[in-house]
């Protein structure tokens, strides 16, 4: 059985209390590695070896130096891909399609985005006058902020880690990251690659556990960490708020969503099912980006339902290693449990079920995995809780509506802000309506389209601050003006 242990200044250390717990592969239950629970003491040596590698040969380094150590770790990264896949699949049960896709190559483009960044962003001058006549010049520079705490999810294990390590090392930060206890795999995994790159030991520490009472909460709480980066649920960012209030320390938060997708009658239907069926169903619905709720101008709404529910039935479910499957389960039992919950009150609250709505029938080896059916229910009164409640499974409430004002309206009604979709072929529209609504990101006829130089973050309770290109610098760097008088 495979042992994960701690990576706390350059070396793989397991937990002194000797607790472990179970990573379990969720395509068939069975426990894949045993992985150490960092107690007070782990976490404390992460944060301190963190804290002496911001004064050892890291922080001497100049951009260029900090920047080449980066790009070797993303050439690190894509000279073991299959490893990565392997374990990132394992952990999470998602097609390898889709992670080789996605997941990986986006965990090497993170390092070599922000390192090139670095290399390149300038910052600001002033010359101002004074009342003697000679003028002064301001001048700013940046410095990192220092220990960067970071709590990373399962939905996109790897893509989300090093979404956050990417651009706090690239400024010369150092970090303590606490993956998600469900998929710790291709974090230990990186600590290898790190070490094989030359990044100097304590720069890239790894503490294993969960959340509450564990690895997570010891290291938001902990008075030596400068910030936390945390992507996760909305209920986990006000723990983590409460944590960060001691010392009042910066957090980057990307939360929960409820995404709307909003689609009109004069769209390429033809393009919006299959943004659709992308943005409802990839990953199993388990990315915060994904639309749990449809919007469709009411002269196709018909046809559309139709389409995605055909859509949505040729999903072919599987494992990872099966070459035709483009489904995989949820991330474990527990969070299967929830969603199915959300399955069941939409039928109390009266839905309309109009696919799914439970477990797929698997073969026996698999039978211990979290499957669920992809799922769309019409029908329900705007308040109902699948319709307001953020699922984060592979399931949408579809509506229909009589006008664009109504639309928005509609989307903008909850208390999540992360991201919507538009589906239009008249371009004043999609202007107009993009405009209006209550999002951090917003994708005209397309979704999860990246350019990772733009902000990237929610509104509401969505999110605290925005993340990407050169907005990554306002939270991983301290914007010092030096101002000087000639
Ligand atoms: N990307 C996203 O927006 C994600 C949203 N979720 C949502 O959250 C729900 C619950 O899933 P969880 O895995 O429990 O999400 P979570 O938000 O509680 O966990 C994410 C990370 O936060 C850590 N964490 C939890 N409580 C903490 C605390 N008090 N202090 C410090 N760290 C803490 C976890 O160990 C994990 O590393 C899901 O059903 C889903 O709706 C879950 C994962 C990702
Ligand atoms: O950075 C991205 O491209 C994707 C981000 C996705 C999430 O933050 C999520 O699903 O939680």
């Amino acid at each position: 059985m495979k042992e994960i242990k701690h990576l706390i200044n350059g070396a793989f250390v397991g937990s002194a209390s000797g607790r472990t717990f179970e990573d379990v592969n969720p395509a068939n239950g069975q426990v894949i590695a045993r992985v150490h629970e960092a107690g007070r003491a782990e976490v404390d040596a992460a944060v301190q070896a963190a804290r002496a590698a911001l004064k050892g040969p890291w922080g001497k380094m100049s951009v260029s130096e900090r920047a080449e150590i980066l790009h070797r770790v993303a050439d690190g990264i894509t000279a073991r891909f299959d490893e990565f896949l392997e374990a990132e699949c394992l952990d999470t049960g998602k097609p390898k399609s889709l992670a080789s896709h996605i997941d990986i190559p986006r965990g090497a483009a993170n390092f070599k985005v922000f390192a090139d960044l670095l290399k390149n962003v300038a910052t600001e001058a002033f010359e101002m006058a004074t009342p003697d006549g000679s003028g002064a010049i301001n001048y700013a520079v940046r410095r990192p902020k220092g220990v960067i705490g970071v709590i990373s999810p399962w939905n996109l294990p790897l893509l989300l880690m090093t979404w956050k390590v990417g651009p706090a090392l690239a400024c010369g930060n150092t970090v303590v990251v606490k993956p998600s206890e469900e998929t710790p795999l291709t974090t230990a995994l990186l600590g290898e690659v790190m070490q094989a790159a030359g990044v100097p030991a304590g720069v890239y520490n790894v503490v294993h556990g969960f959340g509450p009472d564990s690895a997570g909460a010891f290291l938001t709480e902990h008075p030596d960490v400068n910030a936390i980066t945390f992507t996760g649920e909305t209920r986990t960012g006000e723990a983590i708020m409460r944590a960060a209030a001691k010392g009042v320390r910066p957090v980057s938060f990307e939360l929960g969503g409820k995404n709307a997708g909003i689609v009109f009658a004069d769209c390429d239907l033809d393009k919006a099912i299959e943004g659709s069926m992308r943005s409802v169903f990839a990953n199993g619905g388990q990315v915060c980006l994904g639309t749990e709720r449809l919007y469709v101008e009411r002269p196709i709404f018909d046809e559309f339902v139709a389409r995605l529910k055909a859509g949505a039935e040729s999903l072919v479910i599987g494992t990872p290693d099966d070459p035709q499957a483009n489904f995989g389960p949820l991330i474990s039992l527990q969070h299967r449990e929830k969603v199915l919950s959300y399955y069941q009150k939409a039928v109390d609250e009266g839905a309309t079920v109009v696919t799914g709505g439970g477990v797929p029938e698997m073969p026996a080896e698999l039978a211990g995995g979290a499957w669920v059916q992809p799922t769309i229910w019409t029908g329900l009164a705007d308040g109902a809780a699948v319709v307001t409640e953020e699922i984060f499974g592979p399931c949408c409430h579809i509506r229909p509506f009589d006008r664009e004002e109504e639309a928005v309206e509609l989307a903008n009604s909850l208390p999540y802000g992360l991201a919507a979709t538009i589906w239009t072929e008249n371009t004043s529209r999609a202007h107009r309506v993009a405009g209006q609504l209550e999002a951090g990101i917003v994708w005209v006829n397309s979704w999860f389209l990246r350019d990772l130089r733009t902000a990237f973050g929610g509104s509401k309770q969505s999110g605290i601050g925005r993340e990407g290109g050169v907005h990554s610098l306002e939270f991983y760097t301290e914007l010092k003006n030096i101002c000087v008088k000639l």
